[in-house]
């Protein structure tokens, strides 16, 4: 192992999304087999007996880029010197909620984790927000941790995203490696909008091989965005073991850089491209190199997209008017 440690913190981590999270960044899924992580999980006090546990599977499994493991409940503790932390803890919606319901639940644990990073990350440190309503939780965190760039946040639409690619794929029949360009739009939530106007499958534009306007407008687009409902109602709880894979792929890139020709989809602080209103953490096509995002720019927007972006956008504007005059930011 030739690298120094990276230190990951994960919050929420004896919850469902961590049990499948852990184990894939102690076996290098996030940095590669080279790396060596330190892993720093925070969890509330009651639940630290069941993490124990899970830190004793890590254990067993022996893994060779797993350095140390430390848990906690203090979060100023637990993000001292992390490079990565993801943001998981939160309490997840049910049966009949929307994500937004959660806004008030869970805005307090980002206004404490986001003051927690300031006071303790690594300088260089990325933070990524899974916990819902996630697109406004990293803008409260954000905006509770004034020395911490803003561009080092941000929320995962990557579910999103890769639901996209596999219900593209399926109606097309081609695989998801052939589809390239795919974009979330927006919020995390059924506002979302999926977009394959700019999409390429084989290097053919998308929208001309479905050919299928109701198609994108009555199946991909809401089965796309009421995916995790559709998950709740069949699973009677809401999605883990993919909300976690995306969660990996969302940092991995972040850290490692998207592929050439290629972009994903990212919720990151809106500088006003595509006239979306500066500072909503907004899903963006981007791409990634050096650590760093940038937006892709210069996207032909059609009437149709536009309209959907901008319903989004509204959205968004409205939960930060609401977390406003909750006093969170
Ligand atoms: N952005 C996305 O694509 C997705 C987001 N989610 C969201 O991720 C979040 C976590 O989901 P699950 O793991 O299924 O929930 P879960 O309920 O199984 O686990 C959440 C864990 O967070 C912990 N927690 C609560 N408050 C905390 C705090 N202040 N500090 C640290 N830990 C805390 C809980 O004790 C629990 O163990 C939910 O908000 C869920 O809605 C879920 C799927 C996809
Ligand atoms: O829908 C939920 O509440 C969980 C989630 O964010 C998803 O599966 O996309």
């Amino acid at each position: 192992m030739s690298q120094s440690p990276v230190k990951v913190a994960v919050t929420g981590a004896a919850g469902q999304i961590g049990y499948s999270l852990l184990f894939r960044i102690a076996s290098g899924a996030v940095f590669g087999p080279d790396t060596p992580v330190q892993l720093r999980l925070l969890e509330i006090t009651p639940a630290l007996g069941a993490l124990e546990g899970v830190v004793m599977e890590l254990d067993d499994c022996a893994f060779p880029t797993l350095d140390s493991v430390e848990i906690g409940d203090d979060p100023r503790h637990i993000f001292d010197g992390v490079n990565l932390a993801l943001l998981v803890g939160a309490r997840p919606r049910t049966k009949g909620m929307e994500r937004g319901d959660l806004l008030e639940a869970n805005g307090a644990i980002f206004t404490a984790q986001g003051k927690a990073l300031n006071e303790a990350a690594a300088d260089d440190v990325k933070i990524g927000v899974t916990g819902n309503p996630a697109n406004t939780n990293a803008l409260i965190a954000m905006s509770n941790a004034p020395d911490i760039p803003s561009s080092r946040f941000s929320a995962l639409t990557r579910l999103d995203h890769n639901r996209a690619l596999s219900q593209l794929a399926a109606k097309t029949g081609a695989g998801v490696a052939d589809i390239r360009k795919m974009t979330i739009w927006g919020n995390h939530s059924a506002t979302q909008y999926p977009d394959i106007f700019h999409a390429e499958i084989g290097g053919q534009n998308a929208a001309e091989v479905v050919d299928d306007q109701a198609w994108i407008e009555n199946d991909f687009i809401p089965t796309v965005a009421k995916r995790g409902a559709a998950i709740i109602d069949a699973r009677g709880a809401s999605s883990a073991a993919s909300a976690a894979s995306a969660t990996i792929d969302a940092a991995r890139d972040w850290v490692h850089g998207t592929p050439d020709g290629d972009w994903v989809s990212m919720a990151v602080t809106s500088d006003g491209s595509y006239g979306i209103p500066e500072g909503i953490v907004y899903s963006f096509p981007v791409t990634c190199s050096g650590g760093e995002w940038s937006i892709v720019q210069g996207l032909d927007i059609n009437d149709f997209s536009r309209s959907r972006m901008d319903s989004t956008a509204a959205e968004l504007i409205e939960e930060r008017d609401a977390v406003r005059s909750l006093g969170l930011i």
